[in-house]
């Protein structure tokens, strides 16, 4: 089943830029281009524009991907991936790149696809400040702690959650 598209309203600001386009159906991500040309040595980062600007509906944000192509290729890489275009942003959107390849320059033309845009709906939270979390298995191992010995605490042990949050409710 397809679903209708989340409509966007964008702004060229070159008006040699494409239009973000999905490669092919169910694709995630519609490609940005630059529109500088740039040559980034090894190691070297740079803040490329696209020529364009959004507005998103409330309640969506957009999320700058790298291409895995250029990845794979070049080592090229978002140093902020994924990076975050609020629904309020109407400035250009930029593309924070870095050349992680130890000896390889890379080189970009002006529109050359340089990275992906995905639109995702994105909520928005309340905050409930308490005293002690609920119990969780996984508790508080962190990094690399799975399969190592078992976590302590059961499944929302010793708190109820909704009881928590709607207790708190007009407070
Ligand atoms: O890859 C990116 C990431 C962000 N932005 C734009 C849109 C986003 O809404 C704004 C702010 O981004 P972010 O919140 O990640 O940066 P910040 O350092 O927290 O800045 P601010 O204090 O303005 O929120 O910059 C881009 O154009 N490209
Ligand atoms: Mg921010």
């Amino acid at each position: 089943m397809t679903r209708n598209p989340v409509d966007v309203l964008i702004r060229r600001l070159d008006p040699e830029v494409p239009i973000p386009a999905y490669g092919h159906p169910g694709d995630a991500g519609a490609d940005l281009v630059t529109t500088e040309a740039a040559e980034l040595a090894p190691g070297e980062r740079a803040v490329l524009p696209t020529g364009v600007s959004v507005a998103l509906p409330d309640g969506y944000a957009a999320f700058v991907h790298p291409r895995s192509g250029l990845a794979a290729r070049c080592g090229l890489a978002l140093v902020n991936a994924p990076g975050t275009v609020d629904a309020g942003y109407r400035g250009e959107i930029k593309v924070i790149v870095v050349n992680l390849d130890p000896r390889e320059s890379v080189r970009f033309e002006r529109l050359d696809r340089i990275a992906q845009l995905v639109v995702q709906q994105v909520e928005r939270v309340r905050f409930h400040e308490v005293a002690e979390l609920p119990g969780s298995a996984r508790a508080d191992g962190g990094f690399g702690s799975t399969g190592g010995h078992a976590a302590v605490g059961g499944p929302a042990g010793g708190m109820d959650y909704a009881a928590v949050v709607h207790g708190r409710e007009g407070q």
